[in-house]
């Protein structure tokens, strides 16, 4: 395997300027393991390096006699939600991603709420989302489930299949070739696991390790880079049973651009869209031509975005405050 399979390129060979390169692969309490294509490292954090500061698909430097990481080189993409119980603390997903597959089911968790989040959070980070609906085999379900999706945003795809039949499978080859990284997300029991056992080809081995966590609930904790059969790369991010959005402000725009290009309309230009006489968006509901419950679904994560990123007062913020263009922006357009 080279590193190009892994994912490596140009942008981080110029960080790397000739030292020792890995890919995170695990990140457990006790250890961190990397990829360097030819071997797997057990890698050590320097002081100053914290544990939740590295992620799963992160490159980095490191020195192959200790193993000791020298630097985590800038990231294409990353992934992070609001941590648990403090939604204003950034928790790192993933990094490095080039597709995010957001898997739901054929059944009750099909919510297009939660489709909506995971999309705006994609789009913030400039991965390209594909929604993925597990249980399609389920005969007991004749909602259009595939077509409320795909008519969710013209900026995703989505895809109806059973995650237990390799031909269906097979569809997702073209996300996961040499080079390629998608990150599975969805609520508990979807079928993330069964994906990616398919896509790697593994059967107990990878099955994640269950845990009894603080509530009693058993939760796949393991959270990993592996290799499918296709040669690209997936990571599994179990147990993420909240998605508290932060700092996806622009991938909220994004998901319901057309309701964004109505505000300036209005005619209070601070109007909630609620109440106010003279509002656009509620004329265009009145008029038929948005949807109410689509627009109340936007306001409310709108809230949630703002408030937890107020709250947790980002670099993102501090650069726009300073009237500096967001880095993040110019990867986008690669
Ligand atoms: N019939 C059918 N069953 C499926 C499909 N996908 C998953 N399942 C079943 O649904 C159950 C849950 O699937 P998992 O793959 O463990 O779900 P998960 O998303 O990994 O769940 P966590 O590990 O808790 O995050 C298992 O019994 C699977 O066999 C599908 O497409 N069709
Ligand atoms: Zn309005």
């Amino acid at each position: 395997m080279t590193l190009a399979a892994l994912g490596f390129g140009p942008d981080f060979a110029e960080q790397a300027e000739g030292a020792s390169v890995a890919r995170i692969s695990d990140v457990h309490r006790d250890e961190v393991r990397g990829l360097t294509g030819s071997d797997q490292v057990s890698l050590l954090l320097p002081n100053g390096l914290k544990l939740r500061q590295i992620t799963v698909g992160d490159w980095v430097t490191f020195d192959p006699e200790s193993g000791l990481i020298a630097r985590v080189l800038d990231r294409r993409t990353v992934l992070k939600r609001g941590a648990a119980g403090n939604a204003a603390r950034a928790q790192l997903i993933a990094a490095n991603v080039d597709t995010l597959f957001i898997v739901t089911s054929c059944n009750h968790d099909f919510n297009l709420a939660r489709l909506e989040r995971y999309l705006a959070l994609a789009q913030s980070v400039g991965t390209t989302p594909l929604i993925l609906l597990t249980k399609a085999d389920d005969p007991a379900e004749p909602r259009n489930y595939l077509g409320e999706a795909q008519g969710l945003s013209p900026l995703a795809d989505a895809l109806a299949l059973n995650a237990h039949d390799a031909d269906d499978l097979a569809r997702l080859a073209p996300w996961v070739q040499p080079g390629m990284t998608a990150a599975l997300v969805g609520s508990s029991g979807v079928g993330k696991s069964t994906i990616l056992n398919g896509l790697t080809g593994a059967g107990a081995i990878t099955q994640g390790i269950r845990e009894d966590d603080s509530r009693g609930r058993h939760t796949t904790t393991a959270r990993a880079l592996r290799q499918t059969t296709h040669g690209g790369w997936l990571i599994d991010t179990p147990g993420m049973r909240s998605l508290a959005l932060r700092d996806t402000g622009d991938g909220i725009e994004q998901v319901f651009a057309d309701l964004v290009a109505l505000e300036p309309d209005c005619h209070f230009s601070d109007c909630t869209h609620q109440h106010e006489p003279g509002c656009a968006i509620l004329a265009a509901v009145d008029a038929g031509q948005a949807d109410a419950a689509r627009v109340a679904r936007w306001l409310k994560l709108r809230a949630e975005d703002q408030l937890n990123t107020a709250t947790g007062f980002s670099a993102r913020q501090k650069q726009k405050a300073a009237g500096q263009r967001p880095a993040r922006k110019k990867k986008k357009k690669r």
